[in-house]
Order: C-alpha cells, then sequence, then structure tokens
C-alpha cells in the first residue's frame, strides 16, 4: 500500500494544504512523486491534453485503464485517483460498480466521479465495498454540452445550493474528498466550512482544502489553458529549442559525436572480416 491514504486526506483538512496534479504516463509519474505530491490523478482532461480532443466526452474505459496502469507503476508514496469517464456511471449502479473495480485493479487507490448528489447510492455503495470515492461539483466538464462550454459556476442562488447540495450528498455517502471546479470563491469557501471532508479545488480560489492543477497546464506544455491557470514553467519552448538543436545538428553533421559512437581501434582486423563477409556474400548470390 502507498503512504498517503484516504485517511489521511481526510486528516490534512484544516491542518494542511493538500496538492493534487495530474498525471498520464510513468515518467511523469514518478517525477510528482518525487516531487512530494499528494495525489497524482489520472483525469479524463487526457482527451484533451494527450489525445487532442475538443472535450472529455470521447474518453474510454480502456484509455483510463491504460493510463492508471501506467501512471500506478511509477508511484510509491502518493495516493493514485482515477477519473471515471463519461458514461461510465450514469447508466446504472451496477455499470459504475464494475467500472470502478477495474480502475482499482489497474492501480489506483480511489476513483473520482462528476456529481454528487445523482449519484449518492453509487458513492454509498462503492465505499461500502471498499473503494475510496473523490466528488466533484462545481463546473463538472462532462456536461459540456449541456452547459454550452466550459464556465465559472455558481453565480445563481440555484447554481450555489445544487452546489452545496452535491458535497453534503457526497459527505454522507462517504467520499473521502471533492473537487470544487470553477466556481465563485466564496462558494467555495462556503462549501469547505460547511462540509467535514476535504475540498481541493480547481479555479475556486483559495479557501478550498487542496488544489489540482493539469499537469500540461501549470508546466506550459498546452496551449488552450484556462483561465484560472499559473504556469510554473515554459516547457513547449524548452523542448522546441532542444528540438531544433537536435535538427540542426544532425543536419550540420555535429551528431554524433565520436563520445555517442563505436568504432573498430583496429582497423586491418575490420578489413579482414569485411573481406571475408562480401565474399560470403557473392558466394550466396550464385544459388
Ligand atoms: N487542460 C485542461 N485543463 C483543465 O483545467 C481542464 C481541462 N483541460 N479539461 C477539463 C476541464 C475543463 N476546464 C476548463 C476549460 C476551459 C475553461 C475556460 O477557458 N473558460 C473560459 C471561457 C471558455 C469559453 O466559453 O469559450 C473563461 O474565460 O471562462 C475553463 C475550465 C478545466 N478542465
Ligand atoms: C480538472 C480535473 C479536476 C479533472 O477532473 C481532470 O483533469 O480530468
Ligand atoms: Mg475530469
Amino acid at each position: 500500500m502507498r503512504e498517503i491514504t484516504p485517511r489521511k486526506i481526510l486528516e490534512m483538512k484544516g491542518r494542511e494544504k493538500i496538492v493534487m496534479v495530474t498525471a498520464y504516463d510513468y515518467p511523469s509519474a514518478l517525477i510528482a512523486d518525487r516531487a512530494g505530491i499528494d495525489i497524482i490523478f489520472i483525469g479524463d482532461s487526457l482527451g484533451m491534453v494527450i489525445y487532442g480532443e475538443q472535450n472529455t466526452l470521447n474518453v474510454s474505459m480502456e484509455q483510463m485503464v491504460y493510463h492508471t496502469r501506467a501512471v500506478s507503476r511509477g508511484v510509491k508514496r502518493a495516493l493514485v485517483l482515477a477519473d471515471m469517464p463519461f458514461m461510465s456511471y450514469e447508466i446504472s449502479v451496477e455499470e459504475g460498480m464494475k467500472n470502478a473495480a477495474r480502475l482499482i485493479q489497474a492501480g489506483a487507490d480511489a476513483i473520482k466521479i462528476e456529481g454528487g448528489y445523482d449519484h449518492r447510492k453509487l458513492v454509498k455503495k462503492l465505499v461500502k465495498s471498499g473503494i475510496p470515492v473523490m466528488g466533484h461539483t462545481g463546473l463538472t466538464p462532462q456536461r459540456y454540452l449541456r452547459l454550452g462550454g466550459y464556465r465559472l459556476m455558481g453565480e445563481t442562488e440555484e447554481e450555489i445550493e445544487e452546489i452545496l447540495r452535491d458535497a453534503k450528498a457526497l459527505e454522507k455517502a462517504g467520499a473521502f474528498a471533492l473537487v470544487i471546479e470553477f466556481t465563485l470563491a466564496d462558494v467555495a469557501r462556503l462549501v469547505t466550512e460547511e462540509v467535514k471532508i476535504p475540498t481541493i479545488g480547481i479555479g475556486s480560489g483559495p479557501y478550498c482544502d487542496g488544489q489540482v492543477l493539469v499537469w500540461h497546464d501549470l508546466l506550459g506544455l498546452y496551449e488552450n489553458v484556462p483561465p484560472f491557470v499559473k504556469k510554473y514553467a515554459d516547457l513547449r519552448d524548452m523542448i522546441g529549442l532542444a528540438l531544433e538543436d537536435y535538427k540542426n545538428e544532425v543536419k550540420e553533421g555535429k551528431f554524433p559525436a565520436p563520445k555517442h559512437y563505436w568504432e573498430f581501434l583496429d582497423k586491418d582486423d575490420f578489413e579482414k572480416k569485411k573481406k571475408k563477409v562480401l565474399e560470403q556474400f557473392l558466394e550466396d548470390s550464385d544459388d
């Protein structure tokens, strides 16, 4: 078992901020784990940042399983959390149970679903079966079509009520935490004060118990970043420059340099071997 457990995450509320980041492959997971990140999260945002889709609606269970397996192999300390993709849990509680189990068997320590109140029965049953669950309210990207795009949530009384209702339902059903995405900071603060489980914010201000960002956004590897992102590095430029260097050095004959290849030291020895091999080829071509 890994060091950071859902129980530890729960106990961090009010004591220490929780830091979560997405990762989608083995080398990224290794880096995130060594950096001391608390929760390494295989998000369905991989549909956009890894597969180049416009939204997250085309992500399959297979993709989530593959990426969860890769990430899982790189993590020793952090909690490994996997996202349930669109339509993997909406049809029935049974399908939700089966699909959650697949992610756990691929190496996740817990799963995340979008929504709260509407899925309280599933959450309760998952927790009862031993699968820790994180909820997700505010902007839930799997409602992309219904919402007409991604936008700030929690401005109206109805939206505030819905967000708080989700959070309370998740707490009651036994979820160990919830994501609050792209809501007004006051609403995220209200939710954080109203529930005993930690809130992990993205674009929802400083009052949450933790923060989550997408790997490609914070490292500067993605073009269309949401407006709430802080870029902590500009890896796109760094990678671009490295690739241009490589290209130029190959074109100019500077790479590979002597330390990157191996030659016969005894050239006479090689000449003898070469002669024999070429003679062999001449004989063979007579057949
Ligand atoms: N790379 C990435 N980072 C994310 O944080 C992220 C994803 N992908 N995919 C799933 C959701 C979608 N998220 C998003 C994406 C875009 C905006 C955004 O740009 N909002 C604009 C208006 C967009 C529009 O209506 O065209 C804004 O200014 O509010 C917000 C949240 C957050 N999540
Ligand atoms: C934006 C985060 C919370 C997410 O759900 C994802 O990356 O898929
Ligand atoms: Mg997601």
